[in-house]
């Protein structure tokens, strides 16, 4: 549905994106994540024909953003970072306007925006003045515009930033709610934010692609080796001392009463661990890998790891 091909954006001497490439699926939700300044807004501009690539291609739908432009806009609904609200109209009015921005035949608005209203659940406060909105209300707002004339993707600029966590849960379920029958890009610098929507991940730092895959997989290539922890009842210093001298045991820290060890990259020590245990009289009462979180794998991408997902 969306292609991006080798896009390079400059804005004078500043490299803002450095060749970057991905696809993204129809019906697929894909989590944009990246620190601040990492070039989400910049991709997303561009994928959305509202800035030029310096070089490079993206298509919407089989459309050019740079030769079918219109096509493009049609297709895609864009929630910016700062949504571009009439503080001075009501939220009927502003959207009526979306409406005739978006061509939308003027005997099917009603309709329309009874449908998105209804969607997004801000019809008690259709008569409202936006300026007289809260926050999320307005991001509200800002998500039924992008919804006008039902585009089969939807392109969502840190759609949760600058709200109260209450209004966080509103604006992730309403999300969650619209990923049924649409192809989503979601950016976000909050990791378990895009967690908990997107099927996969792109994480951008300095203007690069620096990994691409669902969560889960992230997780499993960036593990250097497992991290087993294991519960056992006895002398800790002892029992320390027996699993580090295991084969394939890199490392052993005991935490709050767990033993967490280290392996290397084709170690399983759960069974050699199971039979010293019972062999010392040590019982195992838990024993678990534990997976990096996708906060721990962020980390890594974007500080000492970047070189492993090359
Ligand atoms: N119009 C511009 N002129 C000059 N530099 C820009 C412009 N827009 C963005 N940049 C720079 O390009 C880089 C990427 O910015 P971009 O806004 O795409 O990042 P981002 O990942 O969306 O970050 P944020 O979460 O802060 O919005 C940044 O270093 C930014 O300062």
């Amino acid at each position: 549905m969306i292609e991006v091909k080798q896009v390079t954006k400059r804005y004078g001497e500043k490299v803002a994106l450095k060749g970057i490439n991905f696809k993204v699926g129809k019906g697929e939700i894909i989590g944009f994540l990246g620190p601040n300044g990492a070039g989400k807004t910049t991709t997303m501009q561009i994928i959305t024909g509202y800035i030029p690539p310096t070089s490079g291609e993206v298509k919407v739908g089989g459309f050019d953003t740079f030769k079918n432009p219109l096509d493009v806009k049609r297709l895609i609904g864009y929630l910016p970072e700062n949504p571009p609200l009439y503080p001075n109209m009501t939220v009927y009015r502003f959207l009526k306007f979306i409406a005739e921005l978006k061509d939308i035949p003027r005997d099917q608005h009603d309709k329309e925006l009874d449908r998105v209203m209804e969607v997004i659940s801000i019809k008690d406060v259709r008569n409202r003045l936006i300026k007289n909105l809260s926050k999320g209300y307005k991001q509200r707002v800002g998500l039924a515009q992008a919804l006008i004339g039902d585009p089969e993707v939807l392109i969502l600029d840190e759609p949760t930033s600058g709200l109260d966590p209450r209004q966080i849960i509103e604006i992730r379920n309403l999300i969650k709610a619209l990923s049924t029958d649409k192809t989503i890009i979601l950016s976000s610098h909050i990791l378990p934010e895009v967690n908990m929507i997107a099927e996969r991940v792109l994480i951008i730092n300095e203007g690069e692609i620096v990994a691409q895959d669902t969560p889960s997989s992230l997780s499993r290539r960036l593990r250097h080796g497992e991290v087993l922890q294991v519960e056992i009842d006895g002398d800790k210093d002892q029992i320390k001392k027996e699993i580090e001298e295991l084969d394939g045991v890199k490392q052993v820290d005991l935490k709050e009463g767990k033993f967490n060890i280290e392996t290397g990259h084709k170690g399983d020590v759960r069974r050699n661990l199971f039979f010293k245990m019972a062999e010392l009289g040590y019982p195992i009462l838990e024993m678990k890998t534990i997976d990096l979180s996708l906060e721990e794998i962020f980390l890594q991408l974007t500080t000492e790891e970047e070189e492993v997902l090359k």
